[in-house]
């Protein structure tokens, strides 16, 4: 088939590319010419693990384009995917203006029946809307050709968008036109050779159902992390508690990790989205809100044992902090944790010595503070410090030297935002283990 993908981000190169890997001619439309710039030379402007061998493979193979208009690859195309960005707006809800914008775009583009599949995040209520200002465009140029408009949320991680994509859990459309059906079942076939992973709803259910996935997954690390801070508290290891309830086939093992808070440009975004949405229809949210008040509460809490096992002094300290993407295997760092132990860290007089395989140079631009400094390795980065946070699980960062940091940090103490760690063997071996719920039984309070 012929596919035009709008936006060039995480989402959209992901889909072009791994379309264009199972044989689809793909156009990537971009608006940022350095992201242009970037892509037709061969680079992926962000970092995520194989996007760049599946891009250069396909445009080598002369499937894959990038181009900053739509012109002239709407002329051919089957399908137009819409992903562009749905950051959010000051009060909380999707910021639509990118959404609608490339669809008055596509409706100036259109040059033959098209189907016009929604990818981005979008509140209920948006593709009819997109149908409606396509349709205008449409009516204005007075030309016969029909655009229908279908929801397809996209259910990928960063970090492994490749293989999320490529292996999907579920394909979600959302469309009641037997003929968008019909191609966007054609589209995704070599992904649901068993048939059994496409769901086609409504449109408005599909919308819908990308939100409470989200909300669903947040509402789990919220959960956890609450659980943690009273596991904490009455000598309990949230860690021996993920295992025992993962075990219950109803709860499950995936997405139980207490830890730092969730950040990314999906979770936090979509969580707000939605309270944001049902408060236009006069619907309160108290558990979405706690869920939020929790993450917001959580991004806090390792500066505030940080500042409790330096007696209140951090002034003058210097922390090495590991990890600074919001997850591993990627440099995104929106809505990091990190950041906001930076930011606490640096309000209160302290020094950081940084390392992250992929994110510093993000974080850099981010907080352009000298008392933030970046470091060439993990190691380099504990040298002269006083203590050890560790807020992003790379790799390698799973299994440290702990006699070395011992004799490291002058402070001797490691704060396991990821609960990496067993806490007793990083106590034998000379430190403090600080984790994220890891009570034990000498550290619980007895009850007033
Ligand atoms: N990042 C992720 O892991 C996931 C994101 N999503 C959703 O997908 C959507 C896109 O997210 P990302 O890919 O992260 O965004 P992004 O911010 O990385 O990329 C969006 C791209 O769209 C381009 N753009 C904006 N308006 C344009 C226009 N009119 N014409 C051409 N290009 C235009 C921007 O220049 C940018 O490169 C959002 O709604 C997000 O919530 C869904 C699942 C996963
Ligand atoms: O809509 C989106 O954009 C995407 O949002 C999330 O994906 P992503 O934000 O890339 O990353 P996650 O793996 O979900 O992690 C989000 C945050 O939660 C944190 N997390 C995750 C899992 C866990 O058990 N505990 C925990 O604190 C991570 O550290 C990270 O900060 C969803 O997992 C994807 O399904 C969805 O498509």
């Amino acid at each position: 088939m012929n596919i035009v993908i709008i936006g060039a981000g995480y989402v959209g190169l992901v889909t072009g590319a791994c379309l264009a890997d199972v044989g689809n001619r793909v156009t990537c439309v971009d608006h940022d010419p350095a992201k242009l710039d970037a892509l037709q030379r061969g680079q992926v402007p962000f970092y995520e693990p194989d996007l760049d061998a599946v891009i250069v493979r396909n445009v080598a193979a002369e499937r894959l384009s990038f181009a900053a208009s739509l012109e002239p690859a709407m002329r051919h195309a089957d399908i137009a995917f819409i992903a562009v960005g749905t950051p959010a707006t000051e009060d909380g809800s999707a910021d639509l203006s990118h959404v609608l914008a490339a669809s008055a775009e596509l409706g100036r583009a259109v040059e033959r029946d098209t189907v016009i599949v929604v990818k981005s995040t979008v509140p209920v209520g948006t593709c009819e809307r997109v149908q409606r200002t396509i349709d205008a465009e449409l009516r204005m140029r007075g030309v016969p050709w029909r655009a229908t408009v279908a929801s397809n949320p996209e259910f990928l991680k960063e970090g492994s968008a490749v293989d999320d994509f490529q292996r999907p859990d579920r394909i979600i459309v959302g469309t009641d036109d037997p003929q968008a059906q019909r191609l966007l079942a054609a589209l995704y076939a070599p992904y649901n050779r068993n048939r059994d992973r496409l769901i086609v709803t409504d449109v408005r259910s599909a919308e819908f159902t990308k939100y409470a996935s989200n909300v669903m997954l947040a509402t789990r690390i919220s959960l956890m992390n609450e659980l943690a801070r009273l596991a904490e508290k009455v000598g309990v290891d949230i860690e021996a508690v993920r295992h025992g309830t993962g075990a219950d086939p109803r709860i499950g093992h995936h997405f139980l990790y207490a830890g730092v808070g969730y950040g990314g440009s999906c979770l936090p975004k979509d969580v707000r989205a939605l309270a944001r949405l049902a408060a236009e229809h006069d619907q309160s949210t108290p558990l979405l809100d706690s869920v939020q008040a929790i993450n917001d509460a959580q991004k806090r809490l390792l500066s505030a044992k940080i500042r409790e096992h330096l007696h209140g002094r951090l002034e003058g300290a210097t922390v090495a902090l590991w990890g600074l993407a919001f997850k591993p295997n990627t440099d995104d760092i929106r809505e990091a944790p990190s950041l906001v132990l930076i930011d606490e860290l640096l309000r209160a007089g302290a020094t950081i010595r940084a390392y992250d395989p992929v994110a510093a140079e993000r974080v850099r631009q981010a907080v352009p503070d000298a008392r933030l400094q970046l470091c060439r390795n993990a190691r380099a980065a504990c040298e002269g410090a006083d203590v050890l946070a560790v807020v992003t699980e790379w790799r390698e960062f799973k299994s440290p030297d702990f006699r070395w940091l011992a004799q490291t940090l002058a402070q001797r103490a490691v704060f396991d935002g990821r609960n990496l760690y067993d806490p007793q063997y990083v106590e034998d071996c000379g430190l403090r283990y600080y984790g994220i719920g890891r009570g034990r039984r000498e550290t619980a309070l007895a009850p007033a």
